[in-house]
């Protein structure tokens, strides 16, 4: 199929179904695979980059459409909105783009449609540049420019900044790179860096992740060396930097409670006994056959559970446990972009209050002595400092112990592992690690 109507299809169905972007184009992508790998790299780019700058590409619509944007038909505005991407954020030729798209929707049956979609995209052909609310409404105008909802620019200007903020907004725009993790029971990051590098891939070692191995773009992930034999794993550096801070010692048992899709579960059973546990029964099978490429079966079991229900007696004590909250993902805009048009304001506090009560009933399984890792994927204080410090000031018994790991500049900001989106190149995380001493 044409990578243009294969954007569309996929945009109109992430919009129909509320599903995800990366699950329904990778479906897509393998229902239809185009037979030109460079294809299947448009159509990505143009589905990704779409969605990034969608805000900002409806603001310029609207501007021409005699109707709203909430009621067209999901083909017809997946089209426009690629359309308008094309013009405004690629090479291609303004001509191309709108003639290019128009016979894509056409493609996808929706003939009827081309005309009123042709005379929008050539009003935006028109014109030298996307436009933009006045700079001087900071909070519109960044909202519009980064294509990121007002209610989230006004928040992260309040708590980072204009210089900071603004430097985050741009980073969600950028494509994030391939990350990977070495699985350290088959092999070590440095030779495997070494062999990469020999069958011609130009790898590179990670900023501070000490198992990390930055890619080069890449196709098929499937197709990279290593991949069949389980030697890595695909994992931002920041969320690998999440099991290197925890700093589990290695004869300890682990319970990961909130486990799918697994990264974090399968970093720890390189070097330890796992229980990886998540509400969702179906997510399981993603970690299980991860868990079976890495070859780490004898490590690591996988059950369905509510991390906020005491756990089964029959799973034995844990030593450490991994809290990988579900939270509002805030910190991961670049690499899940639709997030950023679902998240509404008062996620953040849904989202601690559950955050607290598996907090709660996780605390209670850890023996004297052991450990707990919280972490989450946001930047959002109350999600993650002050949830912590709260947690703490209700729990003396609990401590923050930042692990002492030398030669390694973790970010740390106080007793806490903090990453931010920006120039960096790291999603967003926060973890602490904390001990329970008696
Ligand atoms: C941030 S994701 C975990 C990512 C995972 N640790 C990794 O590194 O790949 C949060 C997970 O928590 C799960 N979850 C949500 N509510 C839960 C609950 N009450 N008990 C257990 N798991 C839950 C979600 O299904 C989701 O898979």
């Amino acid at each position: 199929m044409n990578p243009r109507a294969l954007a569309i299809l996929v945009l109109a169905r992430v919009r129909a179904t509320d599903a995800y972007l990366n699950v329904v184009l990778d479906t897509m992508l393998s229902e239809s695979p185009p037979k030109d790998p460079r294809d299947a790299g448009l159509a990505t780019e143009l589905a990704y980059g779409t969605t990034r700058r969608q805000l900002a590409l409806d603001y310029a619509i609207t501007r021409f459409a005699d109707r709203k944007l909430e009621a067209m038909e999901d083909r017809v505005l997946a089209a426009l909105r690629i359309g308008a991407y094309q013009i405004f954020h690629t090479r291609v030729p303004a001509r191309a783009a709108v003639a290019e798209t128009v016979q894509a929707l056409k493609e996808v049956g929706l003939t009827r449609a081309a005309g009123f979609t042709n005379a929008i995209l050539r009003k935006l052909a028109e014109l030298p540049a996307p436009p933009l609310p006045s700079p001087t409404d900071v909070a519109h105008h960044l909202s519009v420019r980064e294509s990121h909802p007002q209610w989230l620019v006004e928040r992260w200007l309040r708590q980072f900044g204009r210089e900071r903020a603004e430097s985050m907004l741009v980073a969600d725009n950028q494509s994030p790179p391939v990350v990977i993790r070495a699985n350290t029971s088959k092999v070590t990051r440095d030779a495997l860096l070494t062999q990469l590098q020999e069958v011609g891939v130009e790898a590179k070692a990670a900023t501070i992740s000490p198992v990390g191995i930055i890619l080069p773009p890449v196709g098929r992930i499937e197709d990279v060396y290593g991949y069949s034999e389980g030697l890595w794993q695909v994992q931002d550096e920041a969320a690998q930097l999440v099991g290197v801070y925890g700093a589990i010692p290695d004869n300890a048992r682990v319970l990961d409670v909130c486990a799918a899709p697994g990264g974090k579960s399968c970093h720890q059973a390189q070097s330890h006994d796992v229980v990886a546990v998540d509400l969702h029964a179906h997510k399981l099978r993603k970690i299980e056959s991860e868990v079976k490429r890495l070859g780490l079966t004898s490590r690591l079991k996988a059950y369905a559970h509510d991390a906020s229900e005491p756990f089964p007696e029959a799973w034995g004590e844990f030593h450490a446990m991994l809290v990988d909250a579900p939270c509002s993902g805030l910190g991961t805009l670049r690499r899940h972009p639709e997030l950023r048009y679902r998240r509404k304001e008062e996620d953040v506090s849904r989202l601690a209050a559950l955050q607290r009560r598996i907090l709660e009933n996780c605390q209670e399984a850890v023996p004297a002595g052991g450990l707990l890792v919280y972490a989450v994927c946001t930047l959002e204080p109350q999600e993650g400092q002050d949830q912590v410090e709260m947690f703490l000031r209700s729990h003396p018994e609990w401590t923050a112990e930042p692990p002492v790991l030398p030669g390694l500049k973790l970010p740390l900001t106080q007793a806490y592992l903090r990453t931010l989106p920006g120039p960096e190149g790291f999603d967003g995380f926060f973890a602490a690690r904390l001990r329970k001493m008696y």
